[in-house]
């Protein structure tokens, strides 16, 4: 089997994932449980932004002109009364609405109040005009925003009290391997699981709602079989599994894959490590995303296929990789791309770990992510590469 090239793996597993997203409905909930979510469709201005003409100082709104006699006060939140007749003023605080009739502000701190007030107002004239920011009805953001607290903000400030967003995905974790113990030291044989305690992590910080780890499965089709099924029941719309996706005597993803009907969206990748990691998907549009057992390798399968997957279920772009600067040279991998676990240098670059083998977890714990080193190439100190972030 030729594996696929690790760009195309991501496209086609954002592809599967936005295709399903297509069809499923979309929920509103209130501004305070949005944070995180997508916006389902584009946010749109329901009000002109300001929606009324708004005093950006404290001061004096004039009519004609000066010396003006002060015939009212104007605080912000209420509405303002025109101003009728040149020569006279209100008192104005920053964020009233300006009276109409006023012909400009002129600043507390420019005015000599006595009898009258006096003084010359700046140019241009201090206040903010109804849609200068936004126009009602215009496009603000694009559907497939993530909503972040700023998001919100916006949200709010034109009006909306609700968000129609695309729910987060719930995402399950099912651990395979006899050899892994869950409590104690490691020996004789056997591991403690390393995938349980920190896929539901990565999840979580991916905007997904992880489910607690299930396992370790024991290593007969049938557990395999019971416990994807078991998932589906839940309601997971990614079951994510940790092991057992080469083809050993007791790797028995695959053919649990086959027992339920599966279809392989990408099976092997062209990347190193974490080659043998696939994406399948469920006849009723769940996904099975198979993270082989090296702890790391895991881990460079989630962020090459997952983050795709959940990008495309929730109706975002596939995320582009910003460049980075290496401090040091990375080896490439021959035809297969390499993921190289890199960590941020005081000057700024980025530099390779040590303690980065495929079963290792010392490297990964203090990396910000993973240089990108496409096939047949090498990085070299003071060249750029993408980088693929840990989230
Ligand atoms: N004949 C070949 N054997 C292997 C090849 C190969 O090309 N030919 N590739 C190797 C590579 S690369 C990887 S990656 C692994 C993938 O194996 P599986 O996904 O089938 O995973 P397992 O065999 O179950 O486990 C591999 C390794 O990882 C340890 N492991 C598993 N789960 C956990 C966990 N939750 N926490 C900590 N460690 C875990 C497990 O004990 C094994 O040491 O296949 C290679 N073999
Ligand atoms: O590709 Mo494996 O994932 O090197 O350890």
């Amino acid at each position: 089997m030729t594996p696929i090239s690790w760009q195309d793996a991501r496209a086609a597993v954002h592809a599967a994932g936005a295709k399903v997203a297509a069809g499923r409905p979309s929920v509103a909930v209130p501004l305070a449980e949005a944070d995180g979510l997508t916006l389902a469709g584009p946010l749109v201005a329901r009000t002109p932004l300001p929606a009324f003409p708004t005093s950006s100082i404290d001061g004096y709104a004039v009519r004609g002109a000066g010396p003006w006699k002060v015939t009212g006060r104007i605080l912000a939140g209420r509405p303002a009364a025109p101003l009728t007749d040149d020569g006279t003023c209100v008192e104005i605080a920053t964020g009233a609405m300006v009276p109409e009739g006023t012909t400009t502000i002129l600043r507390v701190e420019d005015a000599t109040v006595s009898a009258l007030v006096e003084g010359t107002p700046r140019a241009p004239r201090e206040w903010r005009d109804v849609g200068e920011e936004c126009a009602a009805g215009e496009e603000l953001l694009p559907a497939g925003t993530t909503v972040t607290p700023g998001v919100l903000g916006l949200a709010a400030s034109c009006g909306y009290d609700e968000l129609a967003v695309v729910p987060a995905p719930r995402v399950a974790t099912i651990v395979f391997g006899d050899e892994l113990l869950t409590a104690g030291d490691p020996g004789d044989g056997r591991v403690r699981d390393a995938l349980g305690p920190q896929v539901p992590g990565w999840l979580r910080r991916l905007g997904a709602v992880p489910a607690p780890p299930v396992g370790p499965v024991p290593d007969t089709l049938e557990a395999h079989v019971d416990a994807l099924r078991s998932a589906v029941e839940t309601g997971a719309d990614v079951i994510c599994t940790t092991g057992g996706t080469m083809r050993g005597p007791v790797d028995h993803l695959h053919p649990a894959l086959a027992a339920l009907d599966a279809e392989y969206v990408v099976n092997q990748v062209a990347v190193r490590p974490g080659f043998p990691m696939l994406v399948a998907a469920l006849p009723d549009g769940r996904f099975v995303a198979g993270l082989p057992g090296n702890p790391q390798s895991a881990i460079v399968a989630l962020v090459s296929l997952v983050v795709p997957l959940l990008a495309g279920l929730t109706g975002r772009p596939l995320p582009v990789l910003s460049p980075v600067t290496l401090g040091a040279g990375v080896p490439g991998r021959g035809d297969y791309t390499h993921l190289a676990l890199v960590a941020q240098d005081p000057a700024g670059t980025y530099s390779p770990l040590p303690h980065a083998g495929s079963s290792m977890l010392r490297g990964l714990s203090r990396a910000a992510g993973f240089a990108v080193i496409p096939p047949r190439s090498e990085g070299t100190s003071g060249a750029t590469a993408a980088l693929v972030p840990l989230p």
